[in-house]
């Protein structure tokens, strides 16, 4: 990835300048994120920003009405629906080795994954307009994007349970490693890297940096999974897994895939 640090911190500042600047000064309310909630609220606080662009499932209206949404700092606490597509496509291009590598690596590291996010992926491609501008490689149900932002100890709740996260980093900075208190692992993760971990059961924290610090997060909420109630927890564990077991896996989920169906059980994601 020799390129791609400046072409992500590019088009980030570049984003941010165009579309993020009235927002990002807007963030004063407390935030309702434990994961961005800052210790040093003080001086740059206003350069600080974390956005989203997301799958979303209506779980309440059980539509599958997804949109992008975006909240350009969470420390206001609104969750907005987004239009801002037509901004991000730029962004999303320079984004696109990032999201071909971590896919790449992933299909290598445990192809299982892959498969799984992939149905996922594309059973609502035509609600995803992320998914439209990405195709193949888009292989998740959001993104996050963090600009100076620094992230205390958490897990990601929502994130597929044994599934994984995939992240890059940009700017110029120091510090700002990746801390896994659970493993005592400080990952020195810099521009150019790929982080893959499994961001629901690892905790992870970003330690404190100087200069500009960008990070790209992909992920996969469990909740788009399509066939919830495979264990999914015996198939992405910790073994790298060959093509075999991948074959296995996909009889296992269309059995269920068709009980799910045959029962009427299945009452959307
Ligand atoms: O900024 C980072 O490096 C990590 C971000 C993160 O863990 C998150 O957004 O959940
Ligand atoms: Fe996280």
């Amino acid at each position: 990835m020799e390129d791609s640090p400046t072409v992500i911190a590019d088009a980030m500042s570049a984003y941010a300048e165009l579309h993020l600047g009235d927002e990002r000064q807007a963030a004063a309310a407390p935030g309702k994120d434990a994961r961005y909630v800052s210790s040093d609220d003080g001086a740059g606080s206003s350069e600080r920003a974390t956005h989203y662009w997301a799958y979303w499932h209506n779980k309440v209206a059980r539509s599958e009405a997804a949109t992008l949404y975006a909240s350009a700092d969470l420390r206001s606490g609104a969750m907005q629906s987004g239009t801002q597509l037509p901004h991000a496509t730029e962004l999303l291009y320079s984004l696109g080795f990032f999201l071909f590598v971590a896919w790449e690596f992933l299909a290598v590291l445990q192809p299982v994954a892959v498969d799984l996010y992939h149905d996922a992926a594309w059973s609502r491609a035509r609600f995803d307009p992320v998914q439209q501008l990405n195709s193949v490689h888009w292989i998740w149900s959001g993104l996050a994007l963090l600009w100076n932002q620094t992230v205390d100890a958490h897990r990601d709740g929502q994130d597929a349970k044994f599934g994984w996260l995939a992240e890059t980093v940009a700017g110029r900075f120091s510090g700002g490693e990746m801390f896994l208190p659970q493993l005592g692992i400080v990952i020195p993760l810099q521009p150019g890297d790929l982080l893959l971990i499994r961001s629901a059961l690892l905790e992870h924290c970003v330690l404190p940096f100087e200069g500009e610090r960008y990070a790209v997060v992909a992920f996969r909420h469990q909740s788009t999974l399509l066939c919830k109630r495979l264990k999914v927890e015996e198939l992405l564990d910790a073994r790298v897994q060959s093509r075999v077991d991948s074959e296995a896996w996909i009889s296992q989920r269309e059995r269920v895939a068709q009980a799910e169906r045959s029962s009427g059980r299945d009452e959307g994601m």
